[in-house]
């Protein structure tokens, strides 16, 4: 039985749904020590934001063959190492955005009215008033930075309470702005004219310290802003002098540079600050989505499905997963079986895809067929997560062509192998009962399924030959289950291909090899 660790606080939905399938480990308390102690033994490993994987814990991970992060952000996994290791690492990329976004709009509201420091003062027995007078949000300028699922929901709530919206995010259009009601616009104008300001943003390298100095520099006197998506993103140290010589008039922070936060100037502001422990995730209802979404991709990857949302695997979305599955197993078929046909080492494989599959979305087919590839020198090591890095270390070109025109079958694929020992191709369908079937061998018409033993010949297409070979198999008790000739021209070249029930004994190829006619041959096992 597979056995998983869950090593951050994780909802007992997510817990009942993994012990279908195997030994579930709760320990929550893990230390970064005790964890590279105990990884080698497990299967999978789900987390929230308390635990670091780092580039030790996957290399100690031996069995380890799926990371599920119930959350969003996956910042605290080596994706490369997890991607190097063919480990999937999957995460929850909707199940707690209402709980992310109401999180920052009560930030918002919670610094502007003061909530959390009257609060403290009527708990300490104090009437203070006067000392409380907050802002209103209607009317003002909310600058939404980061208009993904978050931001979205903000932006949608923000207006619906009257605030006015400019936004910035490069990847988003003019039309889904205005969809939401946002003025769409440089980062600049953002920060010069928001009243509010607020964060939904991945870290990167481009994202890192967005907000110090220069950008408080050209905020209002007045501004507030909200940061309930990465730490790091504000540069703390420049957060906590802008708001101690009053640069700017508040700030609202969820997420911090190093959690838990240690030391730090912003604790010793006083209620221009609104703090939080990472809580934007922390409702009853986004715990139980995320655990049952991360629990089920854990659950299918372990039985050997596919998980729909793999963070290093591109474009596996639920729906172009169900479309292409039956094609991936042709894709890794024709992979492996271009290999054989290929032998020594591959430096190019062209990929093309044809008719129905002449579209973006059959990306990962190309992965698939690279796995198939692969699979001859790497076996079970390879799989669709580490594939594209694999071939890339060894120096294998992958040219992805795309031809809707060809309509021989719905969709089709055609791949082409070229390597220290000349090159070949194949061109595979699914027939309409879905069953694989090999179209064409170096070009010539076929119209075979693959079997586990096979045998391809090229010879010259003339009287006796066929017969030859069908005697000398039988001469080594090799029985042949079926026979087909692919030509294009009578007497010119031809392929042979013979789906066999035994495996090719030694010494066999060498004497087809001396057959007169025979041009080319290769035993193939699938
Ligand atoms: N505080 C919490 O507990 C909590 C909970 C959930 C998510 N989060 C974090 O919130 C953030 C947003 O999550 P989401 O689910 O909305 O993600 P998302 O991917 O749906 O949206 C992110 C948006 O940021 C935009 N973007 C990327 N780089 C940008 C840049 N340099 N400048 C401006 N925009 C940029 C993208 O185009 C995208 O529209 C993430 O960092 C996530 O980890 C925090
Ligand atoms: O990225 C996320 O999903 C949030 O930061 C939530 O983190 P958490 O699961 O540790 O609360």
């Amino acid at each position: 039985m597979s056995k998983v660790l869950v090593s951050d606080s994780i909802d007992q939905a997510g817990i009942d749904i993994l012990s279908q399938v195997a030994e579930v480990n709760f320990n929550p308390n893990v230390s970064p020590e005790e964890l590279l102690t105990i990884i080698p033994d497990y299967d999978a490993l789900m987390i929230r934001s308390g635990t670091r994987v780092t580039q030790e814990v996957i290399e100690a991970g031996k069995q380890l063959k799926i990371i599920g992060r119930a959350g969003v952000g996956v910042d605290n996994v080596d994706i490369p190492a997890a991607t190097r290791h063919g480990i999937v690492v999957v995460n929850s990329p909707e199940g707690n955005t209402i709980a992310a976004a109401e999180h920052a709009l009560a930030m918002m509201l919670a610094l502007s009215r003061h909530i959390s420091d009257a609060n403290q003062s009527v708990k300490s027995n104090k009437w203070q008033r006067k000392l409380f007078i907050g802002t209103e949000v209607y009317k003002k300028n909310l600058g939404v930075v980061g208009l993904g699922k978050i931001g979205s929901h903000v932006a949608t709530v923000a207006r619906a309470m009257g605030m006015k919206l400019l936004a910035y995010d490069p990847f988003i259009s003019v039309e889904r702005a205005e969809q939401l009601g946002c003025r769409l616009v440089e980062m600049d104008l953002l920060l010069r004219e928001s009243d509010y300001i607020t964060l939904h943003i991945p870290k990167t390298p481009d994202t890192t310290h967005l907000i110090n100095d220069e950008a408080i520099a050209k905020m209002k006197p007045t501004a507030r802003i909200i940061n309930c998506s990465r730490g790091g993103i504000i540069d703390e140290e420049a957060l906590a002098k802008a708001l101690k010589e009053g640069q700017i008039a508040g700030a609202a922070l969820d997420v911090y540079e190093s959690e838990p936060l240690g030391e730090s100037p912003l604790r010793e502001l006083g209620k221009e600050i609104v703090l939080t422990p990472h809580l934007g995730a922390s409702t009853a209802e986004a715990q139980v989505n995320v655990a049952v979404d991360v629990a089920e991709q854990i659950r299918d990857v372990l039985l050997g499905l596919p998980a729909r949302s793999a963070v290093n695997i591109p474009g596996l979305s639920p729906n172009v997963i169900e479309k292409l599955r039956p094609y991936m197993e042709l894709a890794e078929t024709l992979g492996n079986l271009v290999a054989q046909l290929a032998g020594g080492r591959i430096e190019l494989l062209d990929v093309r895809l044809q008719g129905e599959l002449a579209t973006n979305e059959s990306q990962p087919l190309v992965v698939a067929a690279l796995k198939g590839l692969l699979s001859q020198a790497l076996r079970e090591r390879v799989n669709y997560v580490n594939a594209s890095i694999e071939a890339k270390e060894r120096g294998i070109r992958v040219i992805e062509t795309r031809d809707a025109s060809m309509r021989d079958y719905s969709g089709s694929l055609h791949l082409s192998a070229t390597g220290s020992m000349g090159k070949h191709s194949v061109t595979g369908a699914l027939l309409n009962d879905g069953e694989i079937h090999i179209t064409s061998i170096d070009e010539f018409p076929i119209n075979v399924p693959p079997t586990h033993y096979m045998l391809f010949t090229v010879h010259r297409d003339m009287p006796g030959i066929i017969g030859k070979i069908g005697s000398l198999l039988g001469s080594f008790n090799v029985n042949i289950a079926s026979m087909q000739v692919g030509r294009k021209i009578v007497r010119g070249d031809a392929v042979m291909v013979l789906s066999l029930d035994d495996p090719l004994p030694e010494g066999v190829l060498t004497e087809i090899m001396k057959v007169p006619g025979i041009r080319d041959a290769h035993t193939v096992t699938l």
